[in-house]
């Protein structure tokens, strides 16, 4: 297994969930960023399991430990690399999945992928837990593209069968009443009644032994003109490969996207304007990305989220060792929704493929 992503950094996060740690290291991040360690924190905190009724009830402090590449509150331009430490995992749990694999999770491929060598516990390294040292790495990308004046948001578009909120991301300018109204949630929506109906839906759910899915939506405001590539190495492929990294996401649109199939040319077209003496997209059909480039209209995205794979409900599996049919009920502790606390993953992922697409664009950090 290798998880690293990135052109001019380099990302790679390590770690099983049951491991003593999981971590990351980032190189290729210039000398002098300053990193809040109390911003960083409050950000993982927005990710950490066992801190809702919404959540897993596994619960974790998640506080990185660095061991290289931070001297005095800012990158020294050594490759970074930290850890959290695994504090409260309960193996027994898993015991019986590396017989009988969970569907919609990865164990049975995972068996025959690494010959029934994998770690299973907790998912081992395919746990959404691993999205911790993604947001460590993703919180420093963050306080890096602030030094730019860019500002990555998100919050909960849909959930379960909610209907995707009326009120979307502002597609054209940074809104900070919207910012207001997402933190003011206990669960990161723009609107506040869609927020508790999301919320009854995840306790339904739960108490029903079930899951559900969702949609994220994120956006990145003040993002410059002229960053990206064409073909391969676009903004949309960068954030869509971060995107599909994060486990349970199923789908990533950009803009208008699948609706953009259904609408005409005319329609579609963000037409322009200047605005003093600058070009100006009128409206952000494009997601603030053509050709693989920005547009330097907000960057808009949205990845969906599956209904958690485990659930207490008795699913139809297999005996691997026996070679017969099998049911299983899952025990453990899960989250009954991933969508909230992929919020902030979400953001991270963002402004990771954003300051991996900028560094390879030649723009300076600190700006
Ligand atoms: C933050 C987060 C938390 C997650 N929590 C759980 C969980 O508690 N139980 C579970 O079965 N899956 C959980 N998942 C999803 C699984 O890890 C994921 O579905 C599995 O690895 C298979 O990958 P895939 O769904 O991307 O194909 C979580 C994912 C994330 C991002
Ligand atoms: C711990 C986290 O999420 C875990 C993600 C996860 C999975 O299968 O993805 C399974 C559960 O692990 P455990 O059985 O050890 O409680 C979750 O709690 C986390 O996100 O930090």
């Amino acid at each position: 297994m290798a998880s690293v992503f990135g052109n001019a950094i380099t990302l790679s996060i390590f770690g099983q969930s049951h491991s003593p740690a999981i971590g990351c290291s980032l190189d290729g991040i210039p000398a002098g960023i300053p990193v809040d360690a109390d911003e960083l924190q409050r950000f993982l905190d927005r990710r950490a399991p066992g801190h809702a009724p919404t959540s897993t009830a596994r619960k974790e402090a998640d506080r990185p430990e660095f061991i290289a590449g931070i001297t005095d509150g800012h990158t020294n331009g050594a490759p970074i690399a930290a850890i959290i430490r695994n504090t409260n995992t309960r193996s027994v749990d898993y015991a019986e999945l590396r017989r009988i694999p969970r569907p919609g999770h990865a164990d049975y491929p995972a068996r025959i992928k690494y010959a029934n060598n994998h770690d299973v516990s907790g998912g081992g390294h395919f746990s959404g837990r691993l999205t911790a040292p993604l947001c460590i790495a993703g919180g420093i990308a963050l306080q890096a593209l602030s030094l730019h004046g860019i500002r990555i948001v998100a919050h909960i578009a849909s959930l379960g069968p909610e209907p995707v909120v009326d009120m979307p991301l502002d597609p054209m300018k940074l809104n900070e009443a919207q910012t207001t109204l997402i933190s003011a949630n206990p669960l990161p929506c723009i609107s506040s009644m869609a927020a508790s109906r999301m919320r009854s839906c995840i306790l339904e759910a739960k108490q029903q032994m079930d899951s559900v899915g969702g949609v994220i939506e994120c956006a990145a405001y003040g993002v410059p003109v002229g960053v990206g590539d064409p073909m391969f190495d676009g903004l949309e492929n960068r954030i869509a490969r971060i995107a599909f990294g994060i486990p349970a996401v199923k789908g990533v649109e950009f803009g208008a996207g699948f609706a953009a199939a259904r609408m005409h040319g005319s329609e579609n077209n963000d037409p322009y304007r200047m605005e003093a003496t600058e070009v100006r997209p009128q409206t952000n059909n494009a997601g603030g990305i053509l050709g693989g480039i920005s547009t330097g209209a907000p960057v808009i995205w949205r990845m969906a989220v599956k209904p958690t794979p485990s659930i207490g409900t008795p699913q139809r599996s297999v005996d691997m060792d026996a070679g017969a049919d099998a049911d299983l009920t899952v025990r453990g502790r899960h989250d009954p929704c991933i969508v909230p606390r992929a919020v902030p993953v979400a953001e991270a992922a963002c402004a990771l493929a954003l300051l991996d697409a900028m560094l390879e664009d030649g723009f300076r950090f600190p700006a």
